[in-house]
């Protein structure tokens, strides 16, 4: 089974985009691909939510989302709020291998970050990864700030004993300033994790067939693309 789990150091990091981006990917290559969001909130029914976003960016993917609620809180505060139930791991594990039956990768995308909670029992999206035996790509910001938050988020999967796939910069700005630079070096070394990738700044808003040469380039051969960390460093010295 070929499951990924996409979570990040916090939200607005921009794990839609790489999701989008891993996705893009691996259509382009023939795979059946899912996408399956658990819990998404702050956006109402009619609204498009992050699996739509994906689908728009990575073109024919199946999008599956488990529960939608109303305020733009972490899922089990969500939920509470409004007295739906909430999103249990085994639940979206079950999801995720049903989903897996079908499909040559299925990735699902928490929401927040690693340890946000999806349930009062204190479930996190970490328990999912773990039940499913699936590794943890974490995404992270590019500049001031997201050594440490990278850090915790490593330091919380070693604790778990859940496998990382390496980390993903969300949004690499096209004129990176001085922390920015030097966290290509020191992102691997704090999280003790691959740098796997980079999403220019403004690709989330490209058109489909665009997104996808974009996604090839700013991923690692490990998620499917070209990227190069070596080379990537390289051409922004700190
Ligand atoms: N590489 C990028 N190109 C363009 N826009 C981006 C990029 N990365 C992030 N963004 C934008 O930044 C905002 C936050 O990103 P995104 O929605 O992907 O965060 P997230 O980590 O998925 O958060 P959530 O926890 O809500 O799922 C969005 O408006 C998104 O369009
Ligand atoms: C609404 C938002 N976009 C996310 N879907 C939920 C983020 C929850 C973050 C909780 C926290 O870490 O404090
Ligand atoms: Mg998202």
């Amino acid at each position: 089974m070929s499951v990924l789990v996409i979570s990040g150091t916090g939200t607005g990091v921009g794990k839609t985009v790489v999701t989008a981006a891993v996705a893009a990917i691996a259509v382009a290559q023939g795979r059946r691909v899912a996408v399956l969001k658990p819990a998404q909130t702050g956006v109402a029914p009619e609204e498009p939510g992050d699996v739509d976003v994906v689908a728009a960016l990575a073109g024919e993917i199946t999008a599956a989302e488990l529960r939608r609620f109303p305020d733009p809180l972490a899922p089990d505060t969500a939920a509470r709020r409004v007295g739906m139930p909430p999103v249990r791991p085994s639940e979206v594990a079950a999801a995720a291998s049903e989903l897996a039956q079908t499909h040559d990768l299925v990735l699902i995308e928490g929401a927040g970050g690693l340890l946000v909670r999806l349930d009062p029992d204190g479930g996190t999206l970490a328990d999912v990864a773990w039940s499913l035996g699936a590794p943890v790509l974490v995404v992270a910001e590019a500049g001031l700030g997201t050594l440490n938050a990278t850090a915790l988020t490593g330091e919380a999967l070693r604790t778990r004993g859940v496998a990382g796939a390496g980390i993903v910069i969300g949004s690499w700005p096209e004129e990176p300033d001085l922390a920015a630079r030097c966290n290509l070096e020191d992102l691997p070394s704090v999280a003790n994790a691959p740098l796997v990738g980079a999403v220019p700044a403004g690709a989330g808003v490209l058109p489909a067939a665009e997104f996808a040469q974009v996604a090839r380039r700013a991923l690692a051969p490990s998620l499917g693309g070209e990227f190069d960390a070596k080379e990537f460093t390289g051409r922004f010295p700190a």
